[in-house]
C-alpha cells in the first residue's frame, strides 16, 4: 500500500522536526505525522527524577503538537529501560523518593492516558520501570534475547494496582496473576507466547517500521473517536489511580525508607555493578 510505504523509515526522506531534552529526543515526521520518542540517558536508561520529567514533557508536546502517534524506543543499543534508577532510592531520604515516586506516577498517567496511539519499539531489556512504560502502550514489537516483565515479587516489592495496569490489559488475568505473584521476567519469545508482546522483530528499524505500521492501520479513523474509545477503555483503571494517588506516593516513601528495605536495594546495586565489572 502506498501510505505504508511512505511510513518506511529507511526509505523516508521527508523532513521531520526535532525536540529534545536532557534525556530525550523527538523527532517528527512532517510527513506521516508520527513523533518517535528516543530515551537516551546512559547506559541504561535507568529512571531518574530529572529523566522522568524529560519523558514527560516530551509526552505532553507530542500529544500537543497534534501529532499522529506515539513511538517510544530506545537511544540505547541493549536496554529499553532498567526502571527506577535504584541509585535514587538509595540512601535518599523521603522528599526525593517522593518526588521520584511522583514523577514516575506522571510520566504513566502522560502514556497510558494519552488519547494518541502509542507503541514500544523495545530495543533491549525492559524490566519492572521498562516494562511499565512498553506495557503503557497499545503495541510492542521487540528484539530477541530481551526480558520484560514486572519483576517487583523477586524484589520484595508489591506493585501498586496502577502499576499493574498495563499488563492486566495485554494479559489473560490468570496468567498476569501468576507471571505477577512470580515476578516473572519473560524472554522475548515467552513474552510473545503469552501475548504481552505482538511482534519480534531482528532490528530497531524494523520495530519501528512496525509500530508506525500500527499506528497506519488508524489512519482513516476518526482521532477523536479513537481516542475516546480508546479512554473508555482505561477510563476505570486511571479513575482508580486518580483516588489513590497521594496515598500511593506516601505507601512507596514509608516503604522504600524501611531499613530493611534500603538493605535489599544497598546489596541489589552492589550484585548489579558486581555483574556489570565481570
Ligand atoms: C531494585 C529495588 C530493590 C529493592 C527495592 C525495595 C523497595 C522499593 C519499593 C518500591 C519500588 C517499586 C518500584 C519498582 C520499579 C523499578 O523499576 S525498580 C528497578 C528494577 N530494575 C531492575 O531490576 C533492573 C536492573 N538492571 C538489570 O537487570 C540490567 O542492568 C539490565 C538487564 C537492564 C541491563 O543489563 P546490562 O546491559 O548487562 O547492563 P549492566 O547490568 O552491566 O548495567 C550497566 C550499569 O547500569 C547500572 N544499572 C543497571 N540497572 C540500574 C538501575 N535500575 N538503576 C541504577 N543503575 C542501574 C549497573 O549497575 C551498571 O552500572 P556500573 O557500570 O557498574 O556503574
Amino acid at each position: 500500500m502506498m501510505h505504508l510505504n511512505l511510513l518506511r523509515l529507511g526509505a523516508c526522506r521527508v523532513p521531520s522536526r526535532l525536540m529534545s531534552t536532557k534525556s530525550t529526543s523527538v523527532e517528527i515526521n512532517d510527513k506521516t505525522g508520527v513523533a518517535i520518542l528516543s530515551m537516551c540517558r546512559p547506559p541504561v536508561n535507568s529512571q531518574n527524577v530529572q529523566f522522568l520529567r524529560d519523558l514527560k514533557s516530551s509526552i505532553y508536546e507530542i500529544e500537543n503538537n497534534k501529532s499522529r502517534g506515539l513511538i517510544l524506543t530506545s537511544a540505547n543499543s541493549n536496554v529499553f529501560s532498567a526502571g527506577l534508577d535504584i541509585l535514587e532510592m538509595y540512601n535518599a531520604d523521603k522528599e526525593q523518593l517522593g518526588t521520584l515516586w511522583t514523577e514516575l506516577q506522571n510520566v504513566w498517567i502522560a502514556l497510558y492516558g494519552s488519547g494518541l496511539p502509542t507503541a514500544a519499539a523495545i530495543n533491549g531489556h525492559a524490566p519492572a520501570g521498562g516494562c511499565l512504560l512498553a506495557t503503557a502502550c497499545e503495541y510492542r514489537a521487540m528484539l530477541p534475547n530481551c526480558v520484560i516483565g514486572l519483576n517487583e515479587t523477586q524484589l520484595g516489592i508489591i506493585a501498586p494496582k496502577w502499576l499493574m495496569s498495563g499488563y492486566q490489559n495485554i494479559l489473560p488475568q490468570r496468567l498476569a496473576e501468576r507471571a505477577l505473584t512470580q515476578g516473572r521476567l519473560f524472554t522475548t519469545e515467552e513474552a510473545l507466547k503469552a501475548g504481552l508482546i505482538d511482534e519480534i522483530v531482528n532490528s530497531k528499524e524494523e520495530a519501528l517500521e512496525k509500530c508506525l505500521n500500527f499506528i497506519g492501520t488508524f489512519a482513516k479513523v476518526n482521532p477523536l473517536a479513537r481516542s475516546l474509545t480508546k479512554l473508555q477503555f482505561r477510563a476505570a483503571n486511571i479513575k482508580e489511580f486518580e483516588k489513590i494517588r497521594q496515598k500511593d506516593v506516601e505507601d512507596f516513601v514509608s516503604l522504600a525508607s524501611r531499613p530493611e528495605v534500603q538493605k535489599v536495594m544497598g546489596d541489589y546495586l552492589e550484585n548489579l555493578k558486581k555483574k556489570s565489572k565481570k
